[in-house]
């Protein structure tokens, strides 16, 4: 091996190169594979019609999330509620006849640890530090939280690894995105992620691995660090990696498939050397001064549409690019705002706090922080707290958070995916806007002609009492 100092990005990629060809694409191992009811069936058909089998079913681990109800799933007697869509309950289906007849491990709906992929591998330690993991879904990035170089794949590719247990890929460029400073008071890990994709915009990391990098990491939870990884997507890059350090040890440790005895401590041993080395090179550096943030809230249809909540919607002559121009132009008109309103002014008529980036039990805690003893406004019509796993929802209720939900006129559901893009029954009324914790504000995404604004659970659990965008410094 050479002596040259490595990025974290290269130690993981060199320790699973199994080949590369002379074109320059490498055969890499892949460690973990996460299946969901939406992306998989097709590759489980390809498995059928070539006569294969799936080549590792202990490392792969199917759960449902994206189309389950959150709604109650069984009834008084205990006896499963069948879905009532019929094609959610065509996927359901599909899913669990397809992990049967290739024997994957299954987390089925009404267990305890089901709940959205991207919340349940790192919380049963099915998601290690070094490890590469995959899942056809776009917000894999968030593994990359525990240190993970763990990225979204499309389904011909799932169906590769199930068969291989290998990909194909280009290495990717490398870029440290360096937070200097530290976050100021009401600044949380998801104003960080959206203030950086409005600075950087959603093609500013096409191409590039991500390096989260800064003090501001270090002091992070483990919880934290996943919503900030999950969004890299947005930035629109292929993964977004933090360092694994004692934070990351002490969450893994005792979870259900983290490595245990003697196994753990070569674990934490190797683990450690998991860091960019001194001097090491990224193709790009990008530095963000963590004093400049506030509260954000994205106004527009791209994650990239971010102002601070004491900002005002800006207009299409503040940006010198003709198309951004046109694309503001859009958004302006979609989201029904008006350049010069202030954010603050924007009222609310639906709130979700859930989705991959902020359904954890932190999350949960900081939105029953403000609406403690308080209650929603009447202006807001529809209001949902969705965990993010069976695990964060009995630990929150064994905090008395969901109390604090319903006192405040939420509603306490089932975990999955649910607003964030609505395959189930959670969706926006067409012209009604949406507070919301999940990752993507794109036309239409949590139901036809939805407005979404993205934000922190704190700065939505504000706009639920307030029934307006609010600024979360006037409430701690
Ligand atoms: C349905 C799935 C393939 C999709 C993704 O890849 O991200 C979804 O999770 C999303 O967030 O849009
Ligand atoms: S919660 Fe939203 S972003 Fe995350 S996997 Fe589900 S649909 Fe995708």
């Amino acid at each position: 091996m050479t002596n040259k100092p490595q990025t974290l990005y290269d130690k993981i990629w060199n320790d699973h190169v199994v080949g590369t060809r002379p074109d320059g694409t490498s055969i890499i191992y892949i460690d973990r594979h996460l299946v969901h009811e939406v992306t998989s069936p097709q590759a489980f058909e390809g498995l059928r019609l070539s006569e294969r089998k799936l080549r590792r079913p202990d490392l792969t681990l199917a759960v449902p999330d994206h189309n389950l109800p959150t709604t109650a799933r069984v009834d008084a007697s205990g006896n499963p509620i069948p879905i009532a869509d019929p094609e959610s309950a065509a996927q359901l289906a599909a899913l669990e006849r397809n992990v049967t007849e290739f024997n994957v491990p299954y987390i089925g709906a009404t267990h305890i640890n089901q709940g959205i992929v991207h919340v349940v591998g790192p919380e049963l330690g099915f998601t290690l530090p070094g490890t590469t993991l995959v899942c056809g879904d776009s917000h894999t990035a968030a593994h990359g939280a525990l240190g993970s170089l763990a990225f979204g794949i499309g389904t011909s590719e799932v169906e590769h690894v199930m068969a291989t247990q290998t990909l194909l890929l280009r290495k990717s460029k490398s870029m440290e995105i360096r937070v200097e400073g530290d976050l100021p008071h009401g600044v949380t890990p998801k104003d960080l992620i959206l203030h950086i994709i409005g600075v950087i915009g959603t093609a500013g990391g096409t191409g590039y691995v991500i390096e989260y990098r800064g003090r501001v990491f270090e002091q992070m939870s483990v919880e934290g660090r996943l919503t900030v990884s999950n969004m890299s997507i947005e930035a629109g890059a292929r993964a977004g990696l933090i360092a694994p350090d004692d934070v990351t040890f002490d969450y893994l440790h005792d979870r259900p498939m983290s490595p245990t005895g003697d196994d753990w401590d070569a674990a934490v041993a190797y683990w450690r050397t998991l860091k960019s080395d001194e001097g090491a090179n990224f193709d790009k550096s990008i530095t963000i001064n963590a004093a400049d943030i506030a509260p954000t809230i994205s106004w527009g249809t791209s994650p990239e549409d971010v102002i601070a909540i004491t900002d005002i919607i800006p207009s299409p002559d503040d940006y010198a690019d003709p198309s951004k121009r046109e694309a503001v132009i859009a958004s302006l008109e979609y989201m029904g705002l008006t350049p010069g309103m202030k954010a603050s002014d924007i009222a609310i008529e639906n709130i979700f706090i859930g989705s991959c980036t902020n359904s954890r039990i932190e999350d949960l805690r900081a939105a029953a922080q403000i609406l403690k003893g308080r209650k929603k406004s009447d202006y807001v019509k529809w209001a949902i707290i969705v965990p993010g796993s069976g695990q964060v929802k009995a630990e929150a209720e064994a905090e008395g958070l969901d109390k604090i939900f319903i006192d405040a006129g939420f509603e306490w559901r089932e975990p999955g995916c649910s607003a964030c893009l609505g395959m189930n029954p959670d969706k926006v009324p067409a012209g009604e806007r949406c507070a919301s914790t999940s990752n993507r504000n794109f036309v239409g995404r949590q139901g036809p002609g939805s407005r979404t604004h993205l934000l922190s659970p704190a700065m939505a659990a504000a706009a639920a009492v307030n029934g307006r965008l609010s600024d979360i410094r006037e409430f701690i």
